[in-house]
């Protein structure tokens, strides 16, 4: 028997997943200007990266019991002061759970509940987020270099990003002078 080297990597903390079949996926400010209060984004400024996306999983997605593990990347990014953040979503399955974990940079977790009752974590390097299924999440960058985020969950999950539209969370963050203020809509 042959021992083999291993086919994935994700070098921590600042490494990326490497390796066949990994997705990548990115979004830039025009696709999500929608989350900002401001309404006054040049056009140059739409083309600004906000955050990356990596996961990798095996085998059919549908089947129960498999997993994604997942890397995001989320930019120093203020647009008018307010905090890069992603787009935020429940689980379609709302019985599936998800970790996050900080690798490096600052930044927040916003956990929201189905009667929009939001809570947030602060995100450091070495912190562990447990994401019950039932609540919707969303990562904030607080800092000044790129937040770097682990994430493992089921692949049965689903995205359901409507219900975030319909029913968005109930604070904006900002930082202001260094400070960081969160602001009721
Ligand atoms: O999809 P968003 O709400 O923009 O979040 C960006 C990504 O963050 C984490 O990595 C999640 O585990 C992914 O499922 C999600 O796609």
């Amino acid at each position: 028997m042959k021992i083999k080297n291993p086919k994935l990597w994700h070098k921590m903390p600042g490494g990326i997943i490497e390796g066949e079949n990994v997705l990548y996926s990115r979004k830039y400010l025009k696709d999500v200007e929608n989350l900002y209060k401001s309404k006054e984004i040049s056009n140059e400024g739409k083309n600004t990266l906000m955050y990356e996306v990596y996961s990798y999983s095996e085998g059919d997605e549908t089947q129960y019991g498999n997993l994604f593990w997942g890397l995001t990347i989320l930019h120093p990014v203020y647009i008018e002061k307010e905090c890069n953040m992603t787009k935020g979503h429940f689980h379609e399955n709302r019985n599936c759970v998800e970790y996050y974990f900080g690798l490096e940079g600052e930044g927040l977790l916003l956990l929201m509940d189905e009667m929009g009752q939001m809570s947030a974590e602060k995100v450091l390097p070495g912190s562990l987020h447990y994401i019950a299924g039932n609540f919707a999440h969303r990562l904030v960058n607080i800092g000044e270099i790129p937040l770097k985020i682990g994430a493992c969950w089921p692949t049965t999950a689903g995205h359901d990003y409507r219900a975030v539209e319909e029913m968005p969370f109930p604070y904006r963050i900002y930082k202001n002078n260094g400070k960081i203020e969160l602001v009721e809509r």
